[in-house]
């Protein structure tokens, strides 16, 4: 399943980006690692290099650029041959520039898909494959200290169920699953940086009640998403408690 497989992962020189290309890597799969942070980006590949040789690449990559982001995946193609598994995971926490919260969360997300159907659909020439969107429980609840970034996630949540139902991409052998995670132990949820959110205090009381999850939390969900092949469409709210999908609203 997952051993000569490829992957590209955007947002991956730290926090939940880097686990999930390391799992990736650790199980025989081929990784181009991307990120807007060249420097924490060469750290990452030079660790993950001395491990795993030839099987990752790396690729300086704004996902709010499109040439950029295409050059990721013209890169992998190039190297590895094929395209399976696109992870689009890159995101930030930013409620005074919310127009760039929207532009990498939401709009960096689209146009990863869209890459990704381009490069995997059967019949432009693809073998089909599976397409990982990071939405977050804030896509699923409102958040009344991140309204942007909730706005951003929920985005994420209706595009990929959106196209995870259109019968070229289901025909053409490429899945799409949402991940929504509750707070992750990453440098995203620390409180360093006032423009993050409208309200430290509100975040910090959600928090408490949500308690902070390491990564390794998010794993399992992570891999069975890639291992059930009958997986296409399915929003997984990932919390303290365990992993749950979240069925569609019915008016
Ligand atoms: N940590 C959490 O509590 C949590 C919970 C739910 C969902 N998520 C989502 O998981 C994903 C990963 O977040 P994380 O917790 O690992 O955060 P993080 O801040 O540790 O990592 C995010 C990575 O994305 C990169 N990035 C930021 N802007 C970018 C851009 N324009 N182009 C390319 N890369 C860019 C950063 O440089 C960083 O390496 C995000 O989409 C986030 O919204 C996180
Ligand atoms: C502060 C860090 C910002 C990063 C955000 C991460 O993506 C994680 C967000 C995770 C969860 C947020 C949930 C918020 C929910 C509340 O606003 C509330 O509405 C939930 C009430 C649920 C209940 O009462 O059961």
């Amino acid at each position: 399943m997952f051993s000569g497989r490829v992957a590209v992962v955007t947002g991956s020189a730290q926090g939940l980006g880097k686990v999930f290309s390391g799992v990736l890597l650790e199980r025989g799969s081929k990784v181009c690692i991307s990120d807007v942070n060249q420097s924490e980006l060469e750290k990452t590949y030079k660790e993950f290099k001395s491990k795993y040789a030839e099987n990752v690449i790396s690729q300086q990559c704004d996902v709010t650029d499109s040439e950029q982001l295409k050059e990721v995946f013209r890169k992998t193609k190039d190297t590895y041959g094929q395209l399976d598994l696109v992870v689009n995971n890159a995101g930030i926490v930013n409620e005074k520039n919310w127009q760039q919260c929207i532009d990498v969360n939401l709009n960096g997300t689209i146009r990863g898909t869209m890459l990704g159907m381009e490069y995997m659909r059967k019949d432009k020439g693809g073998k089909g494959g599976l397409i990982l969107n990071m939405s977050s429980l804030a896509g699923i609840f409102p958040v009344n200290y991140t309204p942007a970034y909730a706005a951003s996630k929920h985005g994420v949540i209706g595009y990929t169920r959106s196209w995870s139902m259109h019968p070229d991409v289901v025909n053409n052998g490429v899945r799409l699953v949402c991940l929504c995670p509750a707070f992750v132990d990453t440098d995203m949820i620390k409180m360093d940086d006032d423009s993050k959110f409208v309200g430290t205090d509100l975040a910090q009381q959600v928090i408490e009640k949500f308690g902070i999850m390491s990564t390794d939390h998010i794993i399992p969900v992570f891999v069975n998403a890639i291992e059930d092949e009958e997986n296409n469409g399915s929003v997984i709210s990932i919390t303290l408690k365990g992993a749950n999908k979240i069925p569609l609203p019915m008016p």
